[in-house]
């Protein structure tokens, strides 16, 4: 099989455009071969730059992953994912009949801008936007068009809780209404800063601290994590919850971690730019102590979590 042969610096860059422009050929996985990155070529491509031939097993062939579930439940209101807005009022309708706690249905036409805010269209029910989520034992209001909100992770955050010890400074960098904060803060003696872009978010997560008579233990700021969070810390645990473009975070992120403090870092890629990302933390002095899938995202990505320990 043909490989473009470029260095690790590199790499991120050329894949990128390999996608970006048909070149690689992205049913094989890329591969590492000292400090070079080979990145697979489509057949009759020949994109500038040295071209190696190399012998390929089968298992370096990417296989066709499942699909998410086509409706996520957040309070009382479903919110369905499917792409065709006929099958989503068909969907609508049997979740109506068959789930006696929802009283809205709405179509999810994805997730947008930097503050994560979904397009949504009304299908079915009785039309309200607010609700009020119940997970891991605390309470969380949500409005599904105004914030981002995944019932998905709930699991993910009681894990993410039980890696944080009492007495901690927590840094919850893309805290959302606050689920990781608040799940923290509710079961460890912990001080919490929950920053956020989206004023509605903050909004949302004062009410929810409120909620779970957490006041003071979760400090809500307002404003970009890039600017707020510089002179604050040094914290022990810092969460990145930013999958799809957490990497211009993590200088921020590092630079108020204490030596021997932990990041919890989420990213939505394929695997070999989560190789590549494992990569970015040890150049950065961490080491890696956890690496694993959270959940499948489209049939070439996944959302992966990382634990690294700065120095
Ligand atoms: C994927 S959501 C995660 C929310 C939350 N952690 C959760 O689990 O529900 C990412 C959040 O980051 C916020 N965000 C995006 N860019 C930001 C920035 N530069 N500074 C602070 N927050 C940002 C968005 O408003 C959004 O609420």
């Amino acid at each position: 099989m043909r490989f473009l042969k470029v260095q690790k610096q590199m790499a991120q860059e050329a894949i990128t455009e390999g996608k970006r422009q048909g070149w690689m050929d992205r049913t094989h996985r890329v591969a590492h071969e000292g400090d070079f990155v080979l990145i697979p070529l489509r057949p009759g491509h020949d994109p500038p730059g040295e071209v190696v031939e190399r012998e390929v097993e089968e298992e370096a062939r990417e296989r066709p992953r499942p699909f998410r579930s086509s409706f996520d439940v957040v309070g009382d209101i479903a919110i369905v994912k499917v792409r065709d807005v006929e099958r989503a009022r068909e969907i609508a309708s049997s979740i109506l009949a068959s789930n006696s706690h929802v009283s809205a249905v709405f179509h999810d036409a994805g997730i947008s801008g930097t503050e994560r805010r979904r397009r949504l269209s009304f299908l079915a029910g009785s039309y309200h936007t607010l609700t009020e989520h119940r997970e891991n034992g605390i309470r969380l209001f949500v409005d599904v068009e105004k914030v981002y909100f995944s019932p998905r992770l709930a699991t993910e955050r009681m894990r993410v809780c039980n890696r944080v010890a009492d007495g901690e400074r927590v840094l919850d960098m893309f805290a959302g209404i606050g689920p990781f904060s608040i799940t923290i803060a509710r079961y460890r003696r912990c001080s919490v800063t929950a920053v956020d872009i989206n004023s509605d978010a903050i909004g949302l997560m004062r009410r929810n601290i409120e909620a779970n008579r957490l006041l003071g233990r979760v400090e809500p700021v307002l404003g970009d994590a890039r600017e707020v969070v510089a002179g604050r810390g040094p914290f022990d645990s810092v969460i990145m919850n930013l999958p799809h473009s957490p990497d211009e975070f993590l200088d921020v992120g590092l630079s108020v971690l204490r030596e021997g403090g932990k990041v919890f870092y989420y990213r939505i890629c394929d695997l070999d730019t989560l190789y590549l990302t494992m990569e970015r933390f040890r150049e950065a002095g961490c080491q890696i102590l956890e690496k694993r899938k959270v959940h499948g995202y489209s049939p070439r990505e996944d959302m992966y979590h990382i634990l690294a320990r700065k120095g």
